[in-house]
């Protein structure tokens, strides 16, 4: 899969002499620290990582740990102190202001909490907005504008006015808006976070919809792990302007690289998220499988009833497509599930995918050359019913 977005040792410090920080011993400071010292704050700490093209990618950490500077950086809405953004193979960093401003106008549209609608304009002249900035005709631009209002479920609400909408349906306006001009990137910053929640449940369910139907390269930011674990097909935990750990929804929930991540994953059901290649072990000489075997991309959830009444381990086998041991991707049915993606990452702290017990999950079974013939028995389900399955070393 093509890397689309490509981020090499970013920093954003903001206050006095930016320029000093990144790489010098002041970057090793903590925050206060070197907010005393000189007055900066570093937002953006040396962050690398790729993301491939159609991928939904979330950004998430708690208030200040640097998410919505990141982002802008992507753009250059934010000017980067050092390191290098790639968008499709382009340095963004050389760009001259005319190359940034058909990036930002072709290549890339934003998405923002505060739907940012112009209030004296209809419906359809907000969503035509970017497409009469680019100069496309009147005609033409109602003509795609009307298309993508067909797209977000808001046909019939051309001739409104944004005050006369619901903030939900607003924020489709605001969707609407960001497809209508095609780009390959939609970066979206809490889009939804001031809606109340069945609503935004809603347009989270809209997204997935939307990501499914045109397919573009999605960077979300949330604070929320629901909405990252709902959304992502990988998820980039910061904290304090560092990268933490980026992994699929299984890898954070299943292997969590420290207690910062431990923290935001402790009270997912680990069953809803983790799949049997996390849980499946060789089969011994003295057990016979029971039933029909089950792909390893299952989540735990869904295969409990069958495992539970089975007079035996049932086999494991690769599922549909997976392409052998690799256990990255989120696998049949898993939140956020399209494919194996793990890859491509250089974060520091992102760990290899699998349940990295020696000798438990897919990875650690055909990892030590025990071949293929793999099960999940009661004994490997209890610990994930029960919540507590083992904790992986640091
Ligand atoms: N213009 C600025 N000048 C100085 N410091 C800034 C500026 N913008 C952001 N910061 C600081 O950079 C850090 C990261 O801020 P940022 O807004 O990117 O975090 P965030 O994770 O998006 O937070 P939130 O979820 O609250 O929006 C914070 O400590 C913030 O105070």
């Amino acid at each position: 899969m093509p890397t689309t977005i490509d981020v090499d040792h970013l920093w954003k410090v903001f206050g006095p002499r930016p320029d000093r920080v990144p790489g010098s011993p002041l970057a090793d400071l903590s925050r206060p620290e070197l907010r005393t010292k000189t007055g900066n704050v570093v937002a953006v700490h040396d962050v690398s990582f790729a993301v491939e093209q159609g991928e939904v990618f979330v950004v998430m950490g708690l208030s200040g740990s640097g998410k919505s500077t990141l982002v802008r950086c992507l753009t250059r809405l934010i000017e980067p102190t050092a390191g290098e953004v790639r968008i499709d193979g382009r340095a963004v960093r050389e760009m001259n202001p005319r190359q940034l401003r058909d990036l930002r106008r072709h290549g890339v549209a934003m998405v923002f909490q505060h739907f940012g609608l112009l209030p004296h304009r209809e419906v359809i002249d907000n969503v035509a907005y970017g497409l009469e900035i680019q100069g496309t005709s009147r005609a033409a631009r109602h003509k795609r504008a009307g298309e993508v209002l067909d797209l977000v479920g808001l046909t019939g609400h051309e001739h409104q006015f944004p005050d006369q909408l619901s903030g939900g349906m607003q924020q489709r306006v605001g969707l609407a808006r960001a497809l209508a001009t095609d780009p390959a990137v939609l970066l979206f910053d809490e889009p939804f976070s001031a809606l109340d929640p069945l609503i935004r449940r809603d347009m989270q369910a809209e997204v997935r919809r939307l990501h499914a139907e045109v397919g573009k390269t999605l960077v979300f930011i949330t604070h929320d792990l629901s909405e990252a674990l709902t959304l992502g097909d990988r998820i980039a935990v910061m904290r304090d302007g560092a990268l933490v750990q980026v992994g699929t929804p299984e890898e954070l929930v299943g292997a969590p690289a420290d207690d910062y991540v431990t923290d935001f994953v402790r009270d997912v059901p680990r069953a809803d998220v983790l799949t049997l290649r996390w849980i499946a072990r060789p089969r011994r000489a003295d057990e016979t499988p029971d039933g029909e075997p089950l792909p390893e991309g299952t989540l735990i959830r869904d295969a409990i009833p069958r495992i539970l009444r089975a007079n035996g381990p049932v086999r494991i086998v690769p599922s549909p497509g997976a392409g052998g041991a690799g256990a990255g991707g989120a696998g049949a049915g898993g939140p956020g599930a399209g494919g194996a993606r793990a890859g491509g990452s250089r974060a520091g702290g992102s760990r290899a995918a699998g349940p990295g017990r020696s000798g438990t999950g897919v990875a650690g079974a055909r990892a030590d050359g025990s071949g293929a013939d793999l099960v999940v028995g009661v004994e490997e389900l209890l610990p994930v019913i029960a919540g507590h399955g083992d904790r992986v070393p640091a």
